[in-house]
């Protein structure tokens, strides 16, 4: 059977201050009236019924997806700590095969916006039956529009199916120079950072490509549904190396297919895609959740709290406050609040804020 796994462990430490340790991103309104883990969860119902839709989470966050959700305790899979999508991928195919020996998994991160349900349904149906067999790791490929290099780019090879294309590269996150050379050679997709296989398949691949990720997950498998399984699953995340699913197995297998898509997406992954989405006014600002009183301020984003955010001369920044904390850098650096957030979680003095 199909079944949703929904990755919902990460911190969104690119959206601090407004997503904390005790409330992430995928548990904020951050576009629309509806959380993002809401909005994933109803973008797949009409394919995978809601018994079959599981969350990978940490311990400490089951209550917040209870509540949202009221997803069945036994399809929330509780990760002790974080040690990126790689572990927290396979935690899910060892939970799913002790279930369903030929459990498909559709993995989808808990933070996206995705415009075109239709397409996005159709895409999905297609990416399962091509996971279905169990040969190919299934990933789903955006054109890239601009050279990021927070993404994954996707180098499409010879074509299978109408609109299902052999992975020929895998390049994960490369730097701005690269990324532009892929769209100039016009065949590469952005990786969408969701996929489509069988759970025993993945598990075949993290064997070659990650061993010692695969031992763990093997001690893990054989203590699912005993009363040893939250002892084990602790253990072996205290040795687990953390890596990610594209450095640790996409960029290195050779089963790996992309399809075309034709919906609209964005990962959310810093406030300058979330700007993408959010009205500007005639000098290029975004003003979100308060007053603004500025003077000769141009292409600056302010998301605001209570207070009236007043400015002079500024341009091109971004100014994020809430209760707490204010927030203000160019907004070319706001990937660089994952390295700020990095450094201030080591002091103890700022441990409240984070
Ligand atoms: N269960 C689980 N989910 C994770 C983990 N790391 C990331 N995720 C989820 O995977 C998806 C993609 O995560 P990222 O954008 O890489 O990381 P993030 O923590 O959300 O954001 P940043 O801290 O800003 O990088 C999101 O839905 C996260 O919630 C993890 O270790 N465990
Ligand atoms: O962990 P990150 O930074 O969110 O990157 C992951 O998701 C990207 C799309 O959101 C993908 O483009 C990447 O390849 C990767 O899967």
């Amino acid at each position: 059977m199909v079944y949703t796994v929904i990755m919902s462990g990460g911190l969104g430490s690119r959206f601090w201050p407004k997503s904390r340790v005790s409330m992430p991103k995928q548990f904020l309104k951050t576009v629309g009236d509806k959380t993002m883990i809401e909005c994933t969860v109803e973008r797949i119902m009409n394919i995978i019924p809601k018994e079959r839709i599981c969350v990978v989470t940490n311990k400490r966050y089951v209550p917040i997806i209870q509540n949202l959700l009221g997803i069945e305790e036994k399809n929330i899979f509780k990760e002790p700590m974080n040690k990126e999508t790689a572990s927290c991928i396979g935690l899910a195919a060892v939970k799913l095969l002790k279930r369903d020996f030929e459990a498909v998994m559709v993995v989808l991160p808990s933070d996206h916006v995705i415009i075109g349900q239709e397409e996005f349904e159709k895409t999905l149906k297609t990416a399962i039956d091509a996971a279905r067999d169990g040969d190919y790791l299934v990933t789903m490929g955006i054109n890239p529009t601009r050279p990021e290099s927070g993404y994954g780019y996707i180098e499409k090879g010879e074509e299978i199916e109408t609109g299902i294309y052999k992975v020929k590269r895998f390049v994960e996150k490369p730097n701005v120079d690269v990324a532009k050379s892929f769209i100039e050679k016009g065949s590469y997709y952005w990786n969408s950072g969701m996929f489509v296989w069988r759970a025993d398949r993945l598990l075949r691949e993290i064997k070659k490509y990650l061993p010692e990720l695969y031992r763990s997950l093997m001690r893990i498998y054989e203590a699912v549904d005993t009363p040893e399984e939250d002892r084990v699953i602790a253990d072996e995340y205290s040795k687990i190396d953390g890596i990610s699913i594209d450095f640790g197995v996409m960029q290195r297998t050779h089963r790996a297919v992309v399809l075309d898509t034709s919906f609209t997406w964005d990962d959310i992954g810093s406030f300058t895609a979330l700007e993408r989405f959010l009205n500007k006014d005639k000098q290029n600002n975004v003003i979100s959740n308060c007053e603004a009183g500025l003077y000769e301020v141009e292409n600056t984003m302010i998301l605001g709290n209570k207070r009236l955010i007043a400015g002079i001369g500024i341009k091109d920044m971004l100014i994020v406050d809430t209760d707490d904390v204010l927030l203000i850098c160019p907004k070319d650096r706001c990937q660089d609040i994952k390295n700020l957030v990095k450094e201030l979680a080591g002091n103890d003095e700022f441990e409240r804020f984070m």
